[in-house]
């Protein structure tokens, strides 16, 4: 973590630069930073002291307030990543900023972009990871760059899924017989179905039941579709601008249990990945997950005075 006092100047990708800032934090980047996680994560960046926001890093520059110097609501460099090449590109601002922390919320192929540049870039950066809807090989992928970049990526960064995901392994383990059902609702901009999140509560499940052969995941039903005693239901709704609804349905003989989980905002994601980003700072590679940081009690709701 770096805590350095330089002015405004252009750096070598043409980039106004203004590192205004002398409060120490973890030096941070965000990509996407002009989409709904970039806009919250930029916003609750700024009023943090553990952290010093640094790059926003977007293919749409004109939708992020222009680099003001002396400000402490506005990002300090903006980088296309597509469009025009830079001269360093993305590791050599990452290298010139002295970035301890990217994170991404974007789609998987960008993310994975991201990511290579995190690798290769000659500093130590580390990478939270809230994007969604990885296949196989871009999971791999992943894999291969927590081997020398020390990587956090979930699913969900609030604390009450971290809960509920708790007790739905609870209660399969408790009660395995019973039929489930899992059902998300998000906004209708959402690309990836299931959520990343239900994909993970389904994991859960499985490694709950400990069964030889996984549950069939059934997504949605239509026609002649009677129920097998090894599926799972999987529902995706979409619906104007819901942040994210979880419910998870267990129904035995004559009883039923219904875990919901509903966020009010995507304040809860933002507020999570960045304790995220101040827990993995200077960390070892590897991949890591969000239970590390709720069990290390790391939470900066500490504000800037002035924010
Ligand atoms: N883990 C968690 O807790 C949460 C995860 N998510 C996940 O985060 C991701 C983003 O969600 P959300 O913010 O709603 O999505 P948005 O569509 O609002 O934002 C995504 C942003 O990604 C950037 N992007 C898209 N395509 C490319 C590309 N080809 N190259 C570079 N950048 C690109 C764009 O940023 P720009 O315009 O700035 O270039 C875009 O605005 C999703 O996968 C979602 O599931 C969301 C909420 C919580
Ligand atoms: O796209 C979203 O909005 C969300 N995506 C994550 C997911 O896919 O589970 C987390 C949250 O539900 C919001």
């Amino acid at each position: 973590m770096s805590n350095t006092e330089t002015n405004s100047h252009k750096d070598s990708t043409n980039t106004t630069v203004s590192n205004s800032s002398t409060q120490p934090g973890v030096r941070l980047a965000i990509t996407g930073a002009s989409g709904r996680m970039g806009t919250e994560l930029r916003s609750m960046a700024n009023e943090k002291t553990a952290i010093e926001f640094v790059l926003a890093i977007t293919q749409t520059p004109d939708s992020v307030p222009a680099p003001k110097p002396d400000s402490v609501d506005a990002p300090d460099a903006i980088i296309p990543v597509s469009g025009e090449p830079s001269e360093t590109g993305l590791e050599g601002s990452l290298e010139t900023h002295n970035i301890d922390v990217l994170v991404d919320f974007t789609t998987p192929d960008a993310s994975i972009e991201y990511l290579d540049a995190v690798d290769t870039a000659n500093v130590d950066v580390a990478a939270i990871v809230g994007t969604t809807g990885y296949d196989d090989a871009q999971r791999s992928m992943i894999s291969s760059f927590a081997e020398t970049t020390p990587i956090l990526k979930a699913s969900n960064f609030s604390r009450g899924i971290a809960a509920l995901r708790r007790a739905v392994s609870e209660v399969v383990s408790t009660l395995p017989s019973y039929d489930i059902e899992v059902t998300e609702t998000h906004h209708n901009g959402k690309r990836d179905a299931p959520s990343g999140t239900a994909v993970t509560i389904l994991d859960d499940i499985e490694s709950a039941q400990n069964n030889s052969e996984s549950s069939t995941h059934v997504h949605g039903r239509v026609g002649d579709a009677p129920r097998h005693e090894s599926e799972i239901g999987v529902h995706a709704r979409r619906a104007g601008d819901i942040a994210g609804k979880h419910e998870v349905l267990m129904a035995g003989g004559d009883e039923v249990l219904e875990l919901t989980h509903r966020a009010g905002s995507r304040g809860i994601f933002a507020a999570g990945a960045l304790d995220a980003a101040v827990w993995i700072a200077g960390r070892s590679p590897g991949e890591y997950d969000f239970d590390a940081v709720l069990d290390a009690g790391t939470d900066t709701t500490e504000y800037n005075e002035d924010s």
